[in-house]
C-alpha cells in the first residue's frame, strides 16, 4: 500500500480497464481472495489512520463495495475493536463474493445497526464502502433513498472518513458526482480513499481532490496483471524542462518567448497589461532566454517592469525563432494580431481571450487547425468555460468529463490541450493524457493563468515537446502554490517570481 504524492507519475484505469484487471486476477486466484485482500488492507489502513478511535462504523452497500467493508468490519472485529456496520445488502441478491463476506462478518461477532452510533467524535473513524466502481446512473429509487441516508451521515459525521475504492457516488472515470451524492457542505473532518487495485482518473479531477483527500493505493497484489494505462497521474520528474545548463550555453540556448497581449487602456478604458507582464515574468523566471513583449496598446510606450523583458511590435517579431505566448489580457484587439500569429508563430501557447476570439470565429479556426498541417506546434490552455466556447456546448457539459473534454478538443484543432481547473487535464492526440496532481485552491486568484500560459512558452521554448512542456509546466506551477508558506498571500506575480 502507498500513499500518493506528487513525486511519482502513476499509471491511472478507468473502469473498463480495472474491471479487465480484476477478472483476470480473479481468474487466476482462490475465490474471494480479492475481496479478502481488499478487506485487510482497509482494515489495516484503518488502524493506520485511527489508533485510538473509541468506535469505527462501517457502511456498506448492497455490491462488492459494500463486500469490501464487511470484509474489514470482520477483521477490525477480530482485532479487538468496537465495530459497527450497517448493510444494505440482502443475502439472497448480493454477489457471491459480498455474501461470504457477509458470513465472516457474522461469524466474527460483528454488530448490524441500522444507521449510525450517535455518539461519533472526531478521533472516531467512518468507513464509506457504499459505492465503488458499480456506481449506475440511475437506480431503484427505495435503495437510493436509504442509501443516501447513509451518506448523508458520512458526510456530516465529525469522524475521519476512509473511502473503500473511492468516495460512493463519485464517478471513478470522470471525478464528478452523480446527481444528488455530493455533500451538501465541505466537511472539515479528514478524509481518505483507499483505491483498490488501479487509481481511477476520477480521483484526482474535477470533484474528485477535494472528495478523496488523501489517497492511498493497494493494487491487492495484481500490479503485474494491469493493461495499459488509460491516462497518467503527473509527469517525470525529468521532464522538468530544465535541460542541463552546460557551461557553454549562451542566452539563446534556452529559446526566446514572445508574449503577444495586454490590450491598452485607450481602446476600451480597460487595462490589460498586467496579464502580459506576468506572462513575462513567468516565462524569464521560467527559464527563457530572452522575453519580449508585445503589448496591443495601440502606441503607447511603457517601461517594462522590469529591464531583462523587451518591447516589440508585434511586426517586428523575428517569428521563426521564438515561442509566442498569445491572448494573456488581449481583450478584444488580440483579433486583430491572430491571422498573423496563427500564419507565422513557429510555436504557439495560445491563452485566454486568444482561445476566446477563435471560437467565436471559423476562419481562425480553420487558420489555427492548419498549423498543425504545417508543422507548426501549438499548445491551447482553456479553463472550463473557455473550453466550452471551443466546443460549443456547456460548461458543466465540459465539467462532466474533463478527460474527454481536453482529448476531443486536442483532437479538433490538432494540438496539446491543457484543460486548466482541480486536477489540470493534458491532453494531446497519440499521447497518454496526463492528470496534474499538484496545486491547490490557492491557484484561483487573478493572473496565475497568465502565469502557467508563460511557463508552459519557457519550457516549450527550451526544446520541450508540446506534451512535455505543458504538463511538466502545470505540475511546476502547482507546485510552487503547494510550497508556498500558509502565512503568506499567494499572488500571481509572486508566483511568477518564484518559479524555477
Ligand atoms: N469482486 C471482487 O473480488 C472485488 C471487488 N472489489 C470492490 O467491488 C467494487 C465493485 O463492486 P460492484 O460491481 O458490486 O459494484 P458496487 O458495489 O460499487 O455497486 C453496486 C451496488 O450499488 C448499487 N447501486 C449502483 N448504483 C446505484 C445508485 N445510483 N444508487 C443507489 N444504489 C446504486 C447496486 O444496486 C449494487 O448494490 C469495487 O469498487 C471494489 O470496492 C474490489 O475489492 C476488488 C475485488
Ligand atoms: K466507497
Amino acid at each position: 500500500m502507498l500513499q500518493l504524492s506528487a513525486a511519482q507519475p502513476h499509471a491511472l484505469h478507468d473502469v473498463a480497464a480495472t474491471r479487465a484487471l480484476e477478472a483476470a486476477a480473479a481468474a487466476s486466484l482462490p475465490a474471494h481472495t480479492l475481496m479478502r485482500r481488499a478487506g485487510a488492507a482497509t482494515a489495516r489502513l484503518a488502524l493506520a489512520l485511527a489508533p485510538h478511535a473509541r468506535q469505527i462504523w462501517i457502511a456498506c452497500g448492497g455490491g462488492n463495495n459494500g463486500g469490501d467493508g464487511l470484509e474489514a468490519a470482520a477483521r477490525l472485529q477480530q482485532a479487538g475493536k468496537a465495530v459497527s456496520v450497517t448493510w444494505l445488502g440482502d443475502p439472497s441478491t448480493t454477489p457471491a463474493d459480498a455474501r461470504a463476506a457477509w458470513q465472516r462478518a457474522l461469524a466474527a461477532g460483528v454488530p448490524f445497526t441500522p444507521g449510525p452510533p450517535a455518539d461519533l467524535g472526531p478521533h472516531d473513524l467512518c468507513i464509506d464502502a457504499l459505492l465503488g466502481i458499480g456506481l449506475r446512473a440511475t437506480s431503484q429509487r427505495g435503495a437510493a433513498h436509504e442509501l443516501r441516508a447513509l451518506l448523508a451521515a458520512l458526510h456530516a459525521s465529525p469522524a475521519t472518513l476512509l473511502a473503500v475504492d473511492l468516495p460512493s457516488g463519485l464517478d471513478a472515470d470522470t471525478g464528478q458526482y452523480a446527481p444528488g451524492f455530493a455533500p451538501d457542505a465541505p466537511s472539515r473532518a479528514a478524509r481518505h480513499t483507499l483505491s483498490l487495485l488501479t487509481l481511477k482518473p476520477g480521483l484526482f479531477t474535477g470533484q474528485g481532490r477535494d472528495a478523496c483527500g488523501s489517497v492511498w493505493l493497494d493494487d491487492l497484489g495484481c500490479g503485474a496483471l494491469a493493461p495499459a494505462a488509460t491516462a497518467q497521474l503527473g509527469t517525470q520528474q525529468q521532464a522538468d524542462g530544465r535541460q542541463a545548463q552546460r557551461h557553454a550555453s549562451h542566452k539563446g540556448s534556452f529559446g526566446d518567448v514572445a508574449v503577444i497581449g495586454g490590450e491598452g487602456l485607450s481602446a476600451r478604458g480597460m487595462g490589460m497589461t498586467g496579464a502580459a507582464w506576468l506572462a513575462a515574468s513567468a516565462a524569464l523566471h521560467g527559464g527563457a532566454g530572452r522575453v519580449m513583449v508585445a503589448l496591443l496598446d495601440e502606441g503607447t510606450t511603457l517601461a517594462p517592469p522590469w529591464p531583462e523583458l523587451m518591447l516589440r511590435r508585434v511586426h517586428a517579431l523575428d517569428w521563426p525563432q521564438l515561442t509566442a505566448v498569445c491572448g494573456c489580457g488581449g481583450g478584444e484587439a488580440v483579433r486583430a494580431v491572430l491571422p498573423e500569429v496563427l500564419a507565422r508563430a513557429a510555436r504557439l501557447v495560445l491563452d485566454a481571450d486568444g482561445l476566446n476570439a477563435v471560437a467565436g470565429d471559423s476562419a481562425l479556426a480553420a487558420a489555427l487547425r492548419a498549423r498543425a498541417d504545417a508543422g507548426l506546434s501549438t499548445i491551447l490552455t482553456p479553463h472550463p468555460l473557455e473550453a466550452a466556447r471551443l466546443l460549443h456546448c456547456t460548461t458543466a457539459e465540459v465539467q462532466a468529463d474533463r478527460l474527454a473534454a481536453a482529448r476531443a478538443l486536442a483532437e479538433r484543432h490538432a494540438c496539446t490541450v491543457v484543460l486548466k481547473g482541480s486536477g489540470s487535464v493534458t491532453a494531446t492526440a497519440g499521447e497518454r493524457t496526463i492528470v496534474n496532481f499538484t496545486g491547490n485552491a490557492r491557484l484561483a486568484t487573478g493572473g496565475t493563468g497568465d502565469v502557467l500560459a508563460g511557463l508552459i512558452g519557457a519550457r516549450l521554448a527550451a526544446g520541450l515537446s508540446p506534451h512535455a512542456a505543458a504538463s511538466s509546466a502545470v505540475q511546476a506551477h502547482g507546485a510552487a502554490a503547494d510550497q508556498w508558506p500558509a502565512h503568506q498571500a499567494l499572488t500571481a506575480s509572486a508566483l511568477a517570481a518564484a518559479l524555477q
